[in-house]
């Protein structure tokens, strides 16, 4: 479980993310969306142990992770998969997932599973196809599962996916999505950034959106399903109508 409790935070002195309060559950997905510069990347970031929270807090599984360093956050249990998915060019996927390896501790009984590069291929079997490939060779699409793989060899209790389908073709996008639920389902807590409303309400228990840093709804996913007003209105989309005929 994830918990951000007044989570203050931003650059040179300046505020982004501004008194967020948020609970990722184990075995759920929490979906945030916002404008562009709404604060999403901030708010990973900081969870993530990058940047420093001015104010708040940041719990995982009731242990206090504010201002621990980007590396003991990993070590702790707190994926991230990067916004622009970051895999190294000149490495071959298997180079990528050796390296990635990082088992966790025997006293470690906290993590909902544990990965191991064969684990990790048996999900994202496409990855075992393209094995001896370097890291320019991939699609984007073989690029996001890359970064997903590297984060979950890590067997991480919470997974942070800042726009994890930037790019990729709807269907896809569709499979990463499905990915993010059978993620949830073997207990990984996941907080994820979504560019599309109506995929974010699809896969997701929660659905925040972040308006210049501030919290402005937050709603059941099952509810933005069955009706997606307050969120559209919340991000302040216009529907889309039908041409009369
Ligand atoms: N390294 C940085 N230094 C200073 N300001 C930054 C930095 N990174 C982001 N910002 C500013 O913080 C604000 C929030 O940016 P952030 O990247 O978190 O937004 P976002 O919601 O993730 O946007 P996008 O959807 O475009 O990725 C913006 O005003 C941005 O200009």
């Amino acid at each position: 479980m994830l918990e951000l409790t007044g989570l203050t935070a931003g650059y040179h002195g300046g505020t982004v993310l501004h008194d967020l309060d948020l609970t990722v559950p184990a075995g759920s997905v929490h979906a945030i969306v916002g404008h562009n510069g709404a604060g999403k990347t901030t708010l990973v970031h900081t969870v993530a142990g990058f940047i420093r929270p001015s104010a708040g807090s940041v719990r995982l599984n009731g242990r206090e992770m504010t201002g621990q360093p980007a590396h003991k956050v990993a070590r702790a249990g707190i994926g991230l998969v990067p916004q622009g998915r970051r895999v190294f060019a000149g490495l071959t996927v298997a180079e990528h997932l050796r390296l990635s390896y990082r088992p966790p501790g025997r006293g470690d009984t906290s993590r909902p599973s544990r990965w191991t590069p064969e684990r990790v291929l048996e999900l994202l079997p496409r990855l075992g196809e393209r094995r001896g490939n370097r890291g320019t060779d991939l699609s984007g699409g073989e690029q996001q599962m890359l970064a997903l793989a590297r984060a979950l060899l890590g067997s991480p209790s919470v997974l942070l996916l800042d726009e994890p389908t930037e790019g990729l073709a709807p269907l896809l996008a569709k499979q990463v999505y499905e990915l993010v639920g059978t993620l949830a389902e073997e207990g990984i807590a996941v907080l994820l950034v979504s560019p599309s409303p109506a995929q974010a309400a699809e896969c997701a228990r929660t659905v925040t959106v972040l308006t210049s840093g501030r919290v402005t709804l937050r709603v059941d996913g099952a509810d933005a399903r069955t009706d997606p007003t307050a969120l559209h209105e919340a991000l302040e989309l216009t529907p889309v109508r039908t041409a009369a005929r």
